[in-house]
């Protein structure tokens, strides 16, 4: 069945575990954003996995040197997984799964920015991390043209197991499972929403 992540994207620890406290019973995947960690630092990775013992804690680093450093340390704070991105040399991609490795822990591949992003899948999955995410970033979802569609059949094409970030939304999540992706990530649909209990309760029973 296809896990559903909250990518929260606020700026301060307190507004980001508000926010997961609604959503949290729809919620497999805890993801703490690039800019809430460069705005609050590793202690907003701790203070999140203390407030959810039970759920995974996702550190979206997006990592593109000092793999094993950079891992080890979101681990030490309280991460599950770790992004580290697709772009850059496999050594920064092998330090950070080893660190895993003595962690008991996970990486992800982020291809944001990636031109052939099935293709660095299928390299990276070789190299021993739990799942590839396919992501267009928020800035290129404010281009014009953007379609989510673009990701979800590189998807189902994919042959390894992948993540879909990039405007999932109740829209778009019946096609996200349909396209066996491993992982839905809605960050937007839920953060922004009036209602996030209730946009994350949506989106969960559409990947039921
Ligand atoms: O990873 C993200 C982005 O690069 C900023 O950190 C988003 O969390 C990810 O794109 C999911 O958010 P939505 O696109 O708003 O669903």
């Amino acid at each position: 069945m296809t896990k559903l992540q909250v990518a929260i994207d606020l700026l301060n620890t307190e507004d980001a575990i508000a926010l997961a406290t609604k959503v949290a019973p729809y919620i497999d995947i805890i993801e703490l954003g690039t800019p809430l960690i460069k705005s609050e630092g590793l202690s907003a990775i701790t203070a999140m996995k203390e407030a959810f013992p039970d759920k995974k804690v996702f550190a979206d680093f997006k990592t593109a040197d000092a793999g094993g450093l950079e891992a080890e340390m979101a681990f030490k704070a309280g991460a599950d997984y770790i992004t580290i991105l697709g772009s850059i040399d496999d050594a920064t991609i092998i330090g950070a799964v080893e660190a895993a490795k003595k962690y008991d822990r996970a990486v992800v591949v982020d291809t944001i920015g990636v031109q052939d992003r099935v293709k660095r899948a299928q390299e990276v999955s070789k190299l021993g991390v739990e799942f590839v995410e396919l992501h267009a970033g928020l800035d290129e979802q404010a281009k014009p043209g953007y379609s989510i569609d673009v990701l979800i059949e590189e998807a189902s094409r994919a042959g390894v197991p992948v993540s879909i970030a990039g405007g999932v939304n109740k829209n778009s999540i019946a096609k996200v499972k349909e396209s066996g992706a491993v992982v839905a990530v809605a960050g937007g649909a839920i953060y922004g929403a009036e209602d996030p209990a209730a946009a994350a309760k949506e989106l969960k029973e559409a990947l039921s």
